[in-house]
């Protein structure tokens, strides 16, 4: 759901609306895919943060980014799934660890449904997940999907 609706929004503002098109944004460390989709962010509903959370040495670059993101106005009212990935590896972070070096302790919303609806509240939550595994992204995915009108 998110990707559709982040693609049309993308396609809207490529000016490719109603086409028939999927863009894939692919290319190497420092092409520029970051710069770009920041570029876009404007008719952005949601956002999904990946951290490595095997790669501790950059969870302070990670931090960074994400606070950047975190108080960008543009995104004020988007909700915010957090995915630490990698948990196949036995040494990654734990939950616990990855909230408390993102500065999310506490400050997240409470997984499964819970109604923000009539309050000022952005919806932010962690999930663990291994993607090459196919594990625990679907619930952050469904998690999710109750804030996109
Ligand atoms: N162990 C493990 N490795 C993963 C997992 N998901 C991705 N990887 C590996 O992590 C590395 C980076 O994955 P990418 O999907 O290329 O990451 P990216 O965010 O697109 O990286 P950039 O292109 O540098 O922006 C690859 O070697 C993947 O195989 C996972 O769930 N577990």
């Amino acid at each position: 759901m998110f990707l559709v609706d982040w693609f049309y929004g993308v396609l809207a503002s490529l000016g490719l609306w109603q086409k028939d098109a999927k863009i894939l944004f692919l290319g190497l460390d420092n092409a520029g895919k970051t710069t770009l989709l920041h570029m876009l962010k404007d008719e952005v509903d949601t956002v999904v943060y990946l951290v490595d959370a095997y790669d501790r040495e950059r969870f302070p670059e990670s931090k960074n980014e994400l606070d950047g993101l975190l108080s960008d106005e543009s995104l004020a009212n988007v909700p915010f799934l957090i995915l630490g990935n990698k948990i196949d590896i036995t040494s990654a972070a734990s939950e616990d660890e990855l909230r408390y070096h993102l500065g999310l302790t506490g400050v997240t919303t409470g997984k499964g449904t819970v109604n923000l609806a009539d309050t000022n509240v952005r919806p932010i939550e962690v999930f663990m997940c291994s993607i090459v595994r196919k594990m625990g992204y679907g619930e952050g995915f469904k998690w999710m999907s109750q804030y996109i009108k």
